[in-house]
Order: C-alpha cells, then structure tokens, then sequence
C-alpha cells in the first residue's frame, strides 16, 4: 500500500498555477527522490505534501486525506524539513531539535524524559552533541542544516519529507545524512520524500524518482528510467553522460560542450 500519495494536485501562488495534475505514490518505506530544474515546482511539491500550502486536489497518508486530519495528528505522521527555514537566533540546537517532540507534549504540559532522550539521540546520530548548547545564530551553513533535519527526525513520523536536505553539506556530511536516512528507513520503515539537485546523489539512493517540469510530472519510475541522456537534456537543457554505476544505479556526469 502506498503510504502517501497525491491525487491531482495543483498549487497556484500569485495567481499562477505553479503545480497542476500531478499524481504521485510512495510505498511504506519507499524513498521517492523528486528531481527539476530551478522553479520547476519541487519545493512547492513538498509544501503540498506537507499539507503546510493551499492545494487542489488530495494528498493522502495512508487511506487518510491529509485535510481532514487535525494538526497534532498530521505532525505525527509526517515530519517536513523545510530547505532554509528561519531560525531563531537565540535558541539553543537542542531546544530548537526538541520543537520535534511538540506534538507528542500534553497542551500546557512539559516534554518528558523520553523526549529529551529521543532529541539527545538524535543529535547524538548527526554529530551534533557538541553543538546542543551553541545558539542557533552562531552555527554556519552546514551545521544549521544537520540541525534543521535533527527537528524533523525527532518528530519520528513515518513519512519524512526533506527538502535539499544536502546542499549546505560537504561531502562527508552529505553521505552521513543520507546513510542515516536510510538506515531509518530500512530499520524503521520510513517512507522519504526528498527533492535533490544532485542526481547522481538522487540516483544512488531513492528507489523511484519524479521528474517534474514546468509544475507538472514529466517522468517517473526507477533511477535507470528517469535519468537519461535524453531526458535530462530536454528538462534541465544539460548535456550529460549516464553510466550504470554498481547495482544498475545511474551515475550522471556532466559533459563540456565541444
Ligand atoms: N510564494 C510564492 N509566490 C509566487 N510564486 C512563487 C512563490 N514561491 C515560489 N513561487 C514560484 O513557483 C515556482 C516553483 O517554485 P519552487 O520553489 O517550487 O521551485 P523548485 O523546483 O523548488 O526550484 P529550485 O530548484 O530553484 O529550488 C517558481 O517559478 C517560483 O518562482
């Protein structure tokens, strides 16, 4: 069964439609990478998933349409890591990756032990415990996103959507997140919903991939099926080489033209 899905989704800003028709599902503990050029409607994807933007048509969680449930319920099910949230400046990382725990906090109530533990955990798993007395204002770019993911584990809601969960990152902190992802997924069976603007990245580690192009789905199934010569040419005008990299997964590298 697939564990969330869109059905005829459509998202219009300022009066433009910016997303329109699109259907999607992802299986209990797939991992859907969602993949586009800049202003493609990607971020505006994951808003709609997140149930956090006005839409058309329905996204469900499980049989459950997302708009029905009330938002304690819906922060249960499904955690959104936003790609560059604004943070308080002056809260702490650990206060800031214990927000996670809000809807599991009796109303007028204080976080428990356990979800202290759970947020120490964590951070603990992302390397950031030497970091979970530093305020949020002074941690630089990749730090401040290991933290804003950390928020969105803590939630430990089986569906996960991650927005460019990796850009700020070097390279070893990219593959730490990421094997970290999925390891939840395989051990706890997240369903992961992530956009990357890296493809080979995308390639390696999402079981299926949606293309979406000018707000709509232009190409999905597995890695080997989307990331073509052909279509990446067409949708991200790139001239590119596709190699079937160690368990038939695609590795795209960039071509000069001549
Ligand atoms: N609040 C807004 N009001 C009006 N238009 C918006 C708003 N937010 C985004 N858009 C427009 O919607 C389109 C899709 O934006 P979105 O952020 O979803 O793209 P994206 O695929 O995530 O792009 P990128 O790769 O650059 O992050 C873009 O043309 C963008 O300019």
């Amino acid at each position: 069964m697939s564990r969330i899905r869109a059905e005829g989704l459509g998202v219009s800003l300022d009066g433009r439609e910016v997303l329109s028709g699109v259907d999607l599902r992802v299986r209990d503990g797939g991992w859907l990478a969602v993949i586009g050029a800049n202003g493609a409607g990607k971020s505006t994807l994951l808003k709609a998933l997140a149930g956090v933007l006005p839409c058309t048509g329905e996204v469900l969680v499980g049989d459950m349409p997302l708009r029905r449930l009330p938002p304690r319920r819906r922060a249960r099910l499904i955690a959104y890591a936003p790609q560059s949230p604004a943070l308080p400046a002056d809260m702490t990382v650990f206060d800031y990756a214990l927000l996670g725990r809000t809807p599991y906090i009796p109303y007028l109530g204080r976080e428990s032990r356990a979800d202290r533990e759970a947020t120490a955990s964590v951070l603990r798993r992302l390397g950031l415990e030497p970091f979970a007395s530093r305020r949020l204002g002074r941690l630089s770019g990749g730090e401040r996103q290991r933290v804003v993911l950390a928020r969105a584990l803590v939630q430990q809601a089986p569906v996960l959507l991650l927005d460019e969960p990796t850009t700020a990152l070097d390279l070893g902190h990219q593959q730490q997140v990421l094997e970290l992802v999925d390891r939840l997924r395989l051990a706890d069976g997240l369903t992961v919903v992530t956009t990357l603007h890296d493809l080979s990245v995308a390639g390696q580690y999402a079981e299926e991939m949606a293309l979406i192009s000018r707000g709509r789905v232009a190409a999905s199934g597995a890695p080997a099926d989307v990331l073509t010569e052909e279509l990446i040419d067409e949708h991200f005008g790139a001239r590119v080489r596709v190699e079937t990299g160690p368990g038939g997964r695609p590795g795209v590298h960039l071509e000069r033209p001549r």
